[in-house]
């Protein structure tokens, strides 16, 4: 699904972030990627979702090398990935619905789809009913959702998510988690960029580790939340 040969990535002022990366998230897996701060980690996303682009090597999602993909195709590109963020870049001014609504408003879907679609996404994240509160009013897990209903609303095949327990608790984190891993049962491709190592161990996938631009492990483990 999404694939990186020799992929190396090197900033304008020479900062080398990625050296010579191979890694391969499967159709439908869910997988972290780990390592320490400036380890590489947003970088790799960033070249999944062509906000960067390699500076040598292949990115390429389901056989498509997406590195030399003209500016004009990245909107097309990015309509079948979901991205959460740590800080969820929500719009504090407009309602959770308005936030949902966004990627369904760009993409020009009619105002009847666009209400049962935002109403679905905010069902499973477990915030129906709070379509007209302002993100401001929620607490900071609540806020996470509706980042994740926004990414989810228009049911990407492929979930990125740069540290998206940052902020919060473990039992909230934990629930984060858990959201992502019913969309993983759902069939979409998970790749969850974090620091939380408890995280990463009471879940048991597997797990990419960047150490200073080079990927060091792919360690393969299949067991869910709670059979660790
Ligand atoms: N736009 C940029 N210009 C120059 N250097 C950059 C840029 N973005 C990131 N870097 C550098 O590239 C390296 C990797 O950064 P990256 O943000 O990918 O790491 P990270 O693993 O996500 O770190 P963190 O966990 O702290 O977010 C770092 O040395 C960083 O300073």
């Amino acid at each position: 699904m999404i694939q990186f040969e020799q992929v190396s990535k090197v900033y304008p002022g020479g900062q080398k972030a990625l050296l010579d990366v191979n890694f391969h998230l499967r159709q439908g897996e869910m997988a972290f990627l780990t390592g320490h701060s400036g380890a590489g980690k947003s970088t790799l996303l960033k070249l999944i979702t062509v906000i960067e682009r390699a500076s040598a090597g292949r990115v390429s999602i389901n056989g498509h090398d997406i590195a030399n993909v003209s500016p004009k195709h990245v909107p097309y590109l990015r309509r079948n990935i979901g991205m959460i963020f740590q800080n969820h870049h929500l719009l504090l001014e407009k309602t959770v619905f308005d936030n949902v609504a966004l990627p369904l408003v760009i993409e020009g879907f009619s105002h009847g789809e666009i209400k049962k679609r935002v109403a679905g996404a905010l069902d499973m994240v477990g915030l129906y009913g709070k379509e007209r509160h302002n993100p401001i009013m929620l607490s900071g897990g609540e806020q996470q959702r509706v980042g994740i209903a926004r990414a989810i609303v228009n049911k990407p095949p492929i979930l990125l998510a740069d540290e998206p327990t940052g902020n919060l608790d473990p039992k909230l984190s934990m629930d984060i988690l858990r959201l992502f891993e019913t969309f993983h049962d759902a069939g979409t491709s998970v790749l969850i960029a974090t620091h939380d190592l408890g995280l990463i161990a009471r879940m048991k996938y597997r797990t990419f580790t960047l150490k200073q631009g080079q990927m060091i492990g792919g360690e393969q483990q299949t067991s869910r939340v709670g059979e660790a």
